[in-house]
């Protein structure tokens, strides 16, 4: 809040600054728009904002409001000036600039192309931004003898400088001169930024108000004073407004585009290593072809795993493929026979979901997500690429490939890729398969034949097509008609009659904490006496309430009543069934517990302590698929979702798990979830249970259709809308409220929005207030941090992937003061496995890794790959003592390509409540507030770390978004009205994709 006395001495400042201008009453927004355009930051003072001026002036009755007009008290003493600030000034040397009176009383030049004034204020700012845009070339030149030149000087048309966080204001000189023959006006000027991280200086308050004559051979200085103290990448665009000809007052604009960027030393090794350039995309080729196939990576798996039940091909009916075409509506390019299916599909869909059309509509469904998955796919083709042969495998070749880290597009290891020569005009077409033996970051390992290599030259040009893997989608369909099959209709629409009520077991807790906790203990003794049964149990609650630690502690508690057990454990993710498994192995031989990984699975993320539980044989350095029988002896199996569906293959007799977990069941559709148990599990006989909570991520998918029709809603999220979950009976379902992980502080937000404010805190106080006293806190007590950056996003060489050089500088800066302090007054010690950090992108994690290297400070963790960096899918389930986020977005028209590709924290609001909600006793939100605040729910967020004062970094103001309209709607520019633009929070004017 500024200072009272200071906004009413601003206050009278700006009357005086009116002059004659000023008239007994004045509409309030054209008095605001003067103060923001021509006052506020045009006399290298800090004014404060518009409303506080207002307020300190009625407050002190030197002003009255009446309906939207100031009236000036008549008591009060307007100093009129006759300096060379003012008209007098102007019209004593160039009384024939012609002036228009606008209804306000304000003097400006008049134009030939002033904007309608019943044009909305926000669609002229849109259409001034995309016209910079657009004439970006035109306005940037200098033109009728002026010349602008600057210091520092200006090179590929930008005033570019780097600077050390600093006190000292850094001053860039804008020289300008009029070289030309005749004289020009020079009427007005503006810095177009919506930061105040500076102020413009010039000696003789060159405004509209006050325009300068110059003659030829004249010149002027204007000066923008930076105040740097935070790292980050600030973009002002000065824009020059002249009048040349003073009988034809057509105005002219000259722009100089300025970009600070306030850095630390480690930002130059983090730099671009070359300008993004993004992938030619292939154009398509002729349909017929001769295959040669290519060397799958068979070699790696030893699979003596017999296959007893087929999976069958599944594929989609062309006319599905044409009526997705038309969104399932009529049309006259429908052929007869998709016009005649047409009906009969609508009418599945449209159904409810049953028994009776359960397969059928799961299979339309997931066709049509097949068919999306096939159009998209197409996007990543590439030409002319050049493929290099394996430094260490010499019958491989590598592929750059500069999106695969991010699943763009999804490639895993056994998936096929199709290339062909690009100079082969051929007919038919030669076309090899190239099969992936490894994923790198950005790049893939492909087996071609035996041809291809001995045919194949360095340099060599292939044009690339990239394939969809049919498997996971087959299992899916092969379950829902298993589902029928074996009749599990009380399992996927229990009724709840054939539930008898059983008698709870008395039983002792493993883990003794759950002791205390009365819904864990129920549902731990529920699930051991099969209450729910043929019914499935559901353990619901929000992230930290300890479902996982409650599957768990079920799991060791049937395993100790009922060594015959067998139980299969999954989880839709492999960090999820590792978590599990971590859990598990507390209490397990690995006799007992089997941790079953997919061949596509790259083994160098299985966790060392997890290995000899694992199908992972060092010995043979591969993958191992046991025989069914020593399968089947284990009591305890744990796979991801997919992979359950290799022991259906593999002939597990039906009934052969007495129970099937499946933990973060809300992040499965339907059909993948029924994999784990459609073919394994015997209704009535064999308990399912399901864990999760559906305000976590959810399902990802492509199809809109498929969407619109229910494909991403998950069993665990329909079930719990059924009257016997809904209604929270005990015998079904378990409601967990009660968080175990987190200080109160870092749950409030997800708690209030996600969650009706039910949760609990009961976290452990001295773990979840380890924290509370660190001196990297803004305010003592209150553990979270959200760090303001004004960063820039950017991409380098093919990745389409994004990163944030000065948000990995804050973070590397809170990273050191953690390893400094750890340990030290009443701080606990601190490894590098106690921090997480969570980024929505994959050259982020890339460079964050290369960061957390090269810093000195962090030299003293040994461990440093303990520190897990990566995805808010990497992280669901899981939780640090630390969490850091490095939100990365610093340029809006991006988003729309975040949502689109399903990546970036911005428009999800699953991703924000799991990232938001891992950290135990400190989490550390690094981000653009003002791309950020554009997102409601990042909005609350911020606006809560500001009135808990947990607000760090950027503290300059930034312009109100009605005060940045204004002054962008102002502004005259050449070139016909556009459509809307999308707007940054960078207005530099050469913001491009
Ligand atoms: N009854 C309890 N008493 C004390 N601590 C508990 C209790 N139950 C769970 N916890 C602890 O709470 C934390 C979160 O547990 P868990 O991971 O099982 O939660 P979750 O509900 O599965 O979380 P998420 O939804 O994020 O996957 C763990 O550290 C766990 O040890």
């Amino acid at each position: 809040m500024p200072n009272i006395f200071h906004a009413l001495e601003s206050g009278l400042e700006f009357i005086d600054y009116l002059g004659n201008r000023i008239t007994h009453s004045n509409s309030k927004s054209e008095l605001r728009s003067i103060y923001y355009e021509e006052f506020k930051n045009s006399e290298g003072k800090k004014h404060p904002n518009f409303s506080s001026v207002l307020y300190a002036l009625r407050k002190f009755n030197k002003v009255y409001i009446i309906r939207g007009k100031v009236y000036i008290n008549d008591r009060l003493q307007v100093r009129t000036f006759s300096d060379q600030w003012r008209w007098p000034r102007a019209s004593r040397r160039q009384s024939s600039i012609p002036i228009d009176q606008d209804t306000a009383g304000r003097c400006s030049p008049s134009t030939n192309n002033q904007a309608p004034t019943q044009c909305p204020k926000k669609t002229m700012a849109k259409n001034t931004l995309r016209k910079m845009k657009l004439n970006r070339k035109e306005i940037i030149v200098d033109k009728q003898g002026i010349e602008i030149t600057s210091d520092p000087v200006a090179s590929s048309e930008k005033i570019q400088f780097t600077a050390c966080p600093q006190r000292e204001p850094f001053v860039v000189t804008l020289h300008i001169a009029n070289k030309g023959p005749n004289n020009v006006n020079f009427i007005d000027y503006k810095a177009l930024s919506r930061f105040r991280c500076f102020t413009l200086v010039d000696e003789r308050r060159v405004s509209k108000a006050c325009p300068l004559f110059l003659c030829p051979g004249e010149s002027y200085d204007v000066a923008v004073h930076f105040t740097l103290s935070h790292n980050g990448y600030f973009p002002v665009t000065m824009y020059f407004q002249f009048i040349a000809d003073l009988q034809e007052p057509e105005s002219f604009i000259i722009i100089r585009e300025i970009e600070a960027s306030v850095q630390t030393p480690l930002a130059v090794g983090l730099r671009p290593v070359a300008p993004y350039e993004p992938v030619r995309v292939a154009t398509y080729r002729p349909d017929v072809s001769v295959v040669v196939d290519g060397e799958p990576p068979g070699g790696s798996t030893v699979q003596d795993m017999t296959t007893v039940v087929k999976l069958g091909e599944y594929k989609y009916p062309n006319y599905l493929k044409e009526l997705a075409k038309h969104g399932l509506e009529n049309h006259d390019d429908l052929s007869p026979m998709a016009r005649k299916k047409l009906e009969e599909v609508k009418t599945v869909l449209n159904s409810s979901l049953s028994m009776r059309n359960y397969a059928r509509r799961f299979h339309i469904l997931l066709h049509l997500e097949e068919i999306q998955m096939e159009v998209d796919i197409r996007k990543y083709d590439l030409r002319s690429q050049t493929l290099a042969k394996d430094k260490d495998r010499r019958d491989l070749l590598t592929l750059k490939v500069p999106g695969v880290a991010e699943n763009r597009p999804s490639v895993l290891r056994g998936d096929c890729l199709r290339v062909t020569k690009s100079e082969d005009k051929s007919f038919p077409l030669t076309v090899y398969t190239g099969y992936v033996h490894k994923v790198e970051l950005d790049r893939v390992k492909l087996g071609f034949s035996k041809k291809l290599l001995e045919a194949f030259i360095s340099n060599m040009k292939f044009d690339v097509e990239f394939t969809i893997n049919r498997l996971t989608l087959k299992l899916q369909h092969r379950a829902v008609e298993l589902a029928v099959q074996h009749e599990l209709e009380e399992v996927l629409f229990p009724s709840g009659s054939l539930t008898p009520h059983v008698s709870l077991p008395k039983l002792s807790m493993f883990n003794r904490q759950l002791e205390d906790n009365p819904e864990q203990c129920e549902a731990v003794c529920r699930i051991v006496a099969g209450s729910s049964k043929p019914a499935p149990f559901i353990v619901f609650g929000p992230p930290g309430t300890g479902k996982t630690i409650t599957l768990v502690e079920a799991i060791n508690q049937i395993n100790r009543a009922t060594p015959s057990a067998r139980i299969l454990a999954c989880a839709p993710s492999n960090s999820a069934c590792d978590l599990l498994c971590e859990r598990l192995m507390m209490r397990m031989s690995s006799n007992q517990l089997y941790r079953m990984n997919a061949s596509s699975r790259e083994p160098s993320t299985i966790p060392n302590k997890l290995l000899k539980y694992t199908n992972w044989d060092d010995r043979q350095g591969c993958f191992v698929f046991p025989e069914k029988e020593i399968l089947m002896k284990y009591n305890v199996i744990v796979t991801t979702l997919f992979t359950a569906g290799r022991l259906v293959t593999g002939g597990f007799p039906v009934g052969h798990f007495s129970h099937i977990f499946v933990d973060e069941a809300g992040q499965a559709a339907e059909p993948e979830c029924v994999i784990a148990f459609a073919g394994l599990l015997r209704a009535g006989k064999g308990q399912l249970v399901l864990a999760g909570d559906p305000e976590q991520l959810g399902p990802i998918l492509r199809s809109r259709l498929a969407i619109d029709y229910g494909l991403d809603l998950s069993l665990l999220e329909r079930l719990m809308k059924h009257e016997l979950y809904r209604n929270f009976d005990t015998r079904f379902v378990t409601k967990l409220l009660r968080n175990y992980r987190s200080h109160g502080a870092i749950l409030k937000i997800p708690n209030e929005l996600f969650y009706q404010g039910q949760l609990q805190v009961f976290a452990d106080k001295i773990e979840s207030e380890a924290y509370c006293n660190w001196k990297g806190l803004p305010q003592e007590g209150f553990p979270v941090i959200f760090h303001g950056v004004m960063g820039k996003d950017e991409r380098e060489a093919n990745s389409p992937s994004f990163f944030n050089v000065s948000e990995i500088e804050v973070l590397v800066g809170y990273l050191a003061k953690l390893a400094d302090t750890q340990g030290k007054k009443g701080l606990p010690k601190l490894l590098p496995k106690d921090i997480g950090i969570i980024t929505p992108y994959r050259k982020q994690v890339e460079k964050i890794q290369k960061a957390l290297k090269s810093v000195p400070d962090l030299s003293r963790w040994c461990d440093l790959r303990e520190l897990k960096v990566g995805s808010v899918e990497e992280f669901q389930g899981q939780e640090k003592r630390i969490i850091m986020v490095s939100t990365v977005r610093s340029t809006s028209s991006y988003i729309k390509m975040d949502t689109q590709y399903n990546i970036g924290f911005l428009s999800n609001k699953k991703r924000f409540n799991v990232a938001l909600t891992r950290a135990k006793s400190l989490l550390i939100v690094i981000g653009n507030p003002v791309i950020l605040k554009t997102d409601p729910i990042w909005k609350k967020f911020i606006n809560y770390c500001e009135e808990m004062k947990g607000y760090a970094g950027l503290d300059f103001k930034y312009e109100e978004e009605e005060d940045f309209v204004s002054k962008m709607a102002s502004l005259k520019f050449p070139g016909s009205e556009m459509a809307e633009p999308e707007d940054g929070a960078h207005q530099s004017t050469s913001d491009s994709e």
